[in-house]
């Protein structure tokens, strides 16, 4: 049996994660393996049943499950609190410290049904797979910071820390990753402006001499925004630092069609998180209008990475596969032609495929 400890958070996460819990329950039928979802509070929702984004006792049942399956957190009831009170400064950048996720998986990859549904010219994003590995845990999110009055107004300070070894480490991640796929690895930095990416792009440089099969080479960050758009099948494993990571990431998921398409694994030597990419989506949330898929793909990640259950995970990717070519749409992906569903709908008929042998 595996424990799952299941975070719904704020906004259409609740939404999300029933669904993507609904289907790893039928992928658990499918191959005769017991889950065990216990759901804890974070977020908005956690500070105002229990006046703090991440209790503890939410922060304890997460270290003793097996993996951690997280919905989103934050809007905009919750932006005027102080900062350590907000859901994402005070319970999602502390969970994955505390969880010591460094390595963000965050897989851009376009479904052939879904190859008309992106904003770009479907001949430029047809069959992309691309995996950002986004480091998580360090940079500018996890510096110190600080806000002063000056004559005049405010002075800020926001700082931006890595050592040798949080870059190795996910860097060897990705080095392995892009090793399993097409053995392509670009590490993305601003080594021309930043002193932190010039080390990063010497830890890089210097390790590639231990992966002979995988070519290396290293971008700029703001010419890789371009690419991303320009000619993104040139790509197979980015590797990046955390902030570039959160904004590239959320630009590769819309070439699949949309952020609600991205699903993420954040791996460390612990317990494993996993997330869609996207957040709490206050504009859509409470109308089923959420796509439910990021949240189901992180689902077989989380099969994939944490239970070793590769059979689990490839079920769960060929039903998304195939309700999609079925012409079932959330109203983000609809096309003209296509039959429209909610959220709840779509993860029943992607449940209902994982349920059949
Ligand atoms: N991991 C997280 O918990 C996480 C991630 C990103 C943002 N956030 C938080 O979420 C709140 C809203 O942020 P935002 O609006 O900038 O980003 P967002 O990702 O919530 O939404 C951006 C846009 O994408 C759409 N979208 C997002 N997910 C979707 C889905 N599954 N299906 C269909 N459409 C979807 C939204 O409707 C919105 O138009 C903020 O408080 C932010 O801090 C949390
Ligand atoms: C909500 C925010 C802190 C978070 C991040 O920047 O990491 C989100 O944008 C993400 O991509 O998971
Ligand atoms: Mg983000």
């Amino acid at each position: 049996m595996y424990k799952i400890t299941v975070l719904p958070g704020d906004g259409i996460g609740p939404e999300v994660t029933a669904q993507a819990t609904r289907v790893l329950a039928a992928s658990g039928r499918r191959m005769g393996v017991e889950f065990c979802f216990r759901e804890a509070l974070i977020g908005g929702a956690a500070y105002d049943a229990a006046g703090h984004p991440l209790p503890e006792e939410t922060l304890a049942l997460c270290r003793e499950g097996d993996a951690v399956l997280l919905g989103a957190v934050g809007g905009p009831k919750w932006d005027q609190l102080p900062v350590h009170l907000r859901p994402e400064v005070g319970a999602l950048l502390p969970l994955r410290k505390k969880l010591g996720v460094y390595a963000n998986l965050r897989p851009a990859r376009v479904f052939p049904a879904l190859a008309g549904a992106s904003t770009l010219k479907p001949e430029v994003v047809s069959g992309l797979d691309i995996l950002v590995v986004r480091e998580l845990t360090g940079g500018l999110y996890f510096g110190e910071k600080k806000r002063e009055d000056i004559p005049g107004g405010q002075r800020v300070t926001e700082t931006l820390v890595y050592t040798t070894e949080e870059i190795r480490r996910v860097a060897r991640r990705a080095f392995e990753l892009a090793g399993k796929r097409r053995k392509k690895l670009t590490s993305v930095d601003k080594a021309n402006v930043l002193e932190s990416s010039r080390l990063w792009r010497e830890v890089v440089t210097a390790m590639a001499v231990d992966y002979p099969d995988v070519a290396v080479n290293h971008m700029l960050v703001d010419n890789c925004a371009m690419q991303l758009v320009r000619n993104p099948r040139q790509f197979d494993v980015l590797l990046t630092e955390n902030l570039f990571g959160d904004i590239l990431s959320d630009q590769a998921a819309q070439l699949t069609g949309s952020l609600g398409m991205l699903p993420s694994a954040s791996l460390g030597d612990g317990t494993a998180l996993y997330e869609p990419i996207h957040g709490s989506a206050p504009d859509i949330a409470g109308r089923q209008l959420a796509n439910p898929v990021a949240a189901i793909l992180s689902g077989a990640m989380l099969l994939r990475y944490s239970c070793g259950l590769e059979e689990g995970a490839a079920a769960i990717e060929n039903a998304v596969t195939a309700v999609l070519e079925q012409g079932y749409r959330t109203a983000d992906i609809m096309e003209p032609g296509k039959r429209q569903v909610g959220t709840a709908e779509m993860g029943r008929l992607i449940a209902e495929l994982v349920g059949e042998k």
